[in-house]
């Protein structure tokens, strides 16, 4: 994420992971002010074992696209909602690449942050058959939970 500000959208994605366990790790990465670190995040990343990577940043939200631009694994965007413009900004910044950088973008706030450790996962098990159970019975859990009357 581009900031520790982005923490409690981001976390929706970090606790969607915990829940199906799929290792992860959470970092803080600006293209802005930490502009090195992100060079050597997004080069290493691939050789360091990630496989997908799911970035957040609101307002002018350069990272997902910087990070895309320098890996080959797939780069999943979240828009955090921003103070100005609710994350619209954030939304148009990272889902408006130019062909050939794709970054796989999901919706503003913490749904969208849920949604992309579900995509990962869905991407992650193609190849992880015991990921895949853990996603079907997650889905089917939520499934169950949902009453067919409001009372
Ligand atoms: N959009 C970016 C980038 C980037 O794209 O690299 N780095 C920080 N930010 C965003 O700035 C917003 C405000 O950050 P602060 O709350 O730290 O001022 C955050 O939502 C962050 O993602």
């Amino acid at each position: 994420m581009g900031s520790t500000s982005d923490w409690e959208t981001m976390s929706r994605a970090a606790d969607m992971l915990e829940t199906l366990s799929i290792a992860h790790e959470t970092r803080v990465v600006s293209a802005h002010r930490t502009p090195d670190r992100l060079v050597a995040y997004a080069r290493e990343a691939e050789s360091r074992g990630i496989r997908v990577i799911v970035a957040g940043a609101g307002g002018a939200a350069h990272l997902p696209g910087m990070v895309a631009a320098m890996t080959h694994l797939p780069v999943l965007g979240v828009p955090v909602r921003s103070r100005s413009l609710s994350g619209l900004d954030s939304l148009l910044s990272i889902v408006q690449m130019p062909a050939g950088v794709p970054v796989g973008t999901l919706a503003i706030g913490e749904a969208g942050a849920a949604n992309a450790a579900l995509m990962a996962a869905s991407i992650l098990a193609l190849t992880d058959e015991a990921l895949r159970e853990r996603l079907v019975a997650w889905r089917q859990a939520q499934t169950d939970k949902v009453p067919d009357s409001p009372q």
